[in-house]
């Protein structure tokens, strides 16, 4: 989008069909209730803040986007969010992350309970080396899921909608899938133990048109049952699949420190027509990033 100067008046810079696509779906109402919240979150890597104070609301079967340029911090906020960092030497989060009230990074909390409930789906597509099957199977096996194991597998295709394309050769590797159905398989892995938040970190990036439309489509689907949080670049994509948006920008403070801040939070479709803050608008219309 960079480089063009158009103005939000004359030619808003994303199409506007939110939510889903063709969906015909109602805008969120004010009745969306918060699953997580996030007061005053700063994360940082050794010294470093790469991101600063950010609160928001998670709403609950709702798709939030996250944008902004590259360096903001949308993935180290959407990696604090399932304690995702804990793992990189130096990396710390202050503030509060709450999840049904209950603040993750408190003593007693687990981090593998909370990957489990918030699961994560990444940029490139990384099914195990194993059978479609066991790629699916494997979240249910470690976590001891009891019941028909096939069933459960099913269900899981199903809801990725891969189940019909990949039903006769459960036993081939994940790995001969194609990108778009290798992540649909990825988002089955994750959805399998039915956790209540699904991360989504560029997911259509490594994917052609066609796979993207597909995985665009099954996050409005799957909206019915989970809450989604997907980091893109870019802005169309927002626009088509989330019900609400949160803009990131990087600024530099008094003393030159770069760190990302969340500049705007709001519904989709405010945000991309009436933004309430002039770098947002600055950001949609292709001023700058
Ligand atoms: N593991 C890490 N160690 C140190 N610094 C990091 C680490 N991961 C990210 N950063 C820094 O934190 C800042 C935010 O990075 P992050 O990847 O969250 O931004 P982003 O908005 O997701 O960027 P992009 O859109 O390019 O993926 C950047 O300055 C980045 O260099």
């Amino acid at each position: 989008m960079s480089g063009s100067n158009m103005d939000l008046t004359t030619r808003p810079a994303v199409a506007l069909n939110t939510p889903g696509r063709d969906s015909g779906a109602p805008a969120p109402g004010p009745s969306a209730t918060p699953v997580m919240e996030l007061h005053d979150v700063s994360v940082y890597y050794g010294g470093y803040e790469a991101v600063r104070g950010t609160s928001m609301p998670i709403q609950q079967n709702q798709v939030t986007a996250m944008i902004g340029p590259s360096g903001c911090g949308k993935s180290t906020i959407l990696r604090a969010l399932n304690r995702m960092n804990d793992p990189i030497p130096g990396a710390r989060v202050s503030g509060q992350v709450l999840f049904h009230g209950q603040d993750l990074y408190a003593k007693d909390v687990d981090a593998i309970q909370v990957r489990r409930r918030i699961g994560m789906v990444f940029q490139k597509p990384n099914p195990f080396p194993k059978s479609i099957y066991d790629n699916v199977a494997y979240g249910l096996r470690i976590n001891g899921i009891k019941g028909r194991l096939d069933d459960h597998v099913e269900e899981a295709l199903t809801r990725a909608a891969l189940w019909d394309e990949v039903k006769d050769k459960l036993k081939s590797s994940g790995l001969s899938l194609s990108g778009g159905q290798q992540q649909r398989l990825c988002i089955a892995r994750t959805i399998a133990v039915k956790p209540e938040v699904i991360l989504m970190d560029e997911p259509c990036s490594a994917l052609d048109p066609i796979a993207t439309a597909k995985i665009e489509d099954l996050m409005f689907e799957l909206a019915s049952d989970y809450t989604i949080v997907i980091v893109t670049h870019n802005m169309q994509q927002a626009a088509r699949v989330s019900h609400y948006t949160a803009f990131f920008t990087a600024e530099v403070d008094d003393n030159q420190e770069r760190f990302g801040r969340l500049v705007e939070f709001s519904q989709t479709g405010k945000l991309f027509t009436n933004p309430s803050d002039k770098r947002t608008e600055d950001y949609i219309t292709g001023r700058f990033g």
